[in-house]
């Protein structure tokens, strides 16, 4: 029996744990970095901040103590938000032993540095390292509906394990050995979904909605193509599926906020809303145009995102900028 630590209990590292546990085989960790929520949940059975529905069986053992959880654990999955990854990594780096795998299954860019999940940890350590991906909302991926998600890894004998790992009656798990197309693809569909809720915001309709899906695709799909990813990898789950998902899906926190700024609600007062929760794109869309920069690609979606969150632009603006620009090829 492997043990799996889950490094993250938010709403994505507690439904993966019940997932785990539904599938068996494991003994499981489950790491919060707050000793408070560890607590109830340990007393409750319930993450009541992040995924107040679900329940984590009692045999999932619940700590805040992150060198205890680590160790002996075979696989480390790491789900914090992207902007604490590295501070996760580099505290457990000194402590781990030479074959105890990562797995990154947080969707975002490092702020300034650019690089992707894998990369952060890779800068720590020398450690194997993979990614799950793909469209998969926490809520229903712990309730146990159907859900296809990717396993990446460089070593296709890493990308197995991890398939074999995870894989279960519920949750089905394809390889793909394009680690930064798949990264990229789940960090960069964050930015389009919050363009997608702007435009439901707005009410502008569903040929809209269509058009920036498609658009958004091609976008992340030149910007993944131009840092090494593979554009087929951008026609798979974790490209347009999660794309799909998350503009189009009521769960996603992403989406959410784009609605309401298309309301003309500001940031500060959306976010105060989301107690904690991370809409990861707000982020992602900074550090996707300082990677569009380096390598000289137009991202004119994500550009307007950006006007909007940091620069107070009017999301009417930002779309009739979008709709009146030079005519150009498909
Ligand atoms: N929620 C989903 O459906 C889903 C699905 C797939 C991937 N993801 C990705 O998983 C990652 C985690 O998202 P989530 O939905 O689990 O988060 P969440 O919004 O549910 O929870 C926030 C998380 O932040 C952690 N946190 C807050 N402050 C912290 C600190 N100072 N140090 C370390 N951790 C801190 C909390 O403990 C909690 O784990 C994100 O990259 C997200 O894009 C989420
Ligand atoms: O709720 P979101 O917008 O962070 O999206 C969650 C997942 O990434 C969907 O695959």
């Amino acid at each position: 029996m492997s043990r799996i630590a889950i490094l993250g209990a938010g709403a994505w590292g507690t439904a993966l744990t019940i997932s785990l546990a539904r599938r068996g085989g494991h003994e499981l960790v489950l790491w919060s970095h707050s000793e408070a929520l560890a607590e109830t949940m340990t007393e409750t059975g319930r993450n009541v901040t992040y995924l107040p529905h679900a329940m984590v069986p009692a045999d999932v053992q619940i700590t805040a103590d992150l060198p205890g959880a680590i160790f002996e654990a075979d696989i480390l999955l790491c789900v914090p938000p992207s902007q604490h990854m590295r501070g996760i990594v580099s505290h457990i780096a000194p402590l781990l032993t030479r074959n105890q795998v990562l797995i990154s299954a947080s969707k975002g860019i490092e702020d300034g540095s650019f690089l992707r999940m894998s990369q952060v940890m890779a800068s720590v350590t020398n450690n194997p390292i993979g990614v799950l991906s793909g469209p998969s909302f926490a809520q229903e991926v712990a309730t146990g509906q159907p859900t296809a998600i990717v396993a990446a890894a460089s070593d296709g004998v890493l990308a197995q394990l991890i398939q074999h790992e995870f894989a279960s009656p519920s949750l089905r798990v394809y390889t793909n050995d394009d680690v930064a197309g798949v990264e990229l693809g789940g960090a960069l569909k964050n930015v389009i979904a919050l363009a997608a809720g702007v435009v439901v915001g707005l009410e502008l309709g569903s040929n809209s909605a269509a058009a920036l899906i498609t658009r958004g695709i091609a976008e992340i799909t030149r910007l993944s193509v131009a840092c090494g990813g593979r554009r087929q990898t951008l026609a798979g789950l974790s490209g347009v599926g999660d794309l799909v998902l998350t503009c189009t899906g009521g769960l996603s926190r992403n989406r959410t906020v784009g609605v309401e700024l298309g309301k003309g609600r500001k940031l500060n007062a959306i976010l105060g809303e989301l107690n904690g929760k991370v809409a990861e794109g707000i982020r992602s869309t900074t550090a996707a145009l300082g990677l569009a920069a380096r390598y000289g690609v137009d991202m004119p979606i994500t550009e307007q995102v950006d006007a909007i969150l940091n620069r107070d632009k009017d999301p009417k603006d930002a779309i009739r900028e979008l709709m009146t620009r030079p005519g150009k090829d498909e």
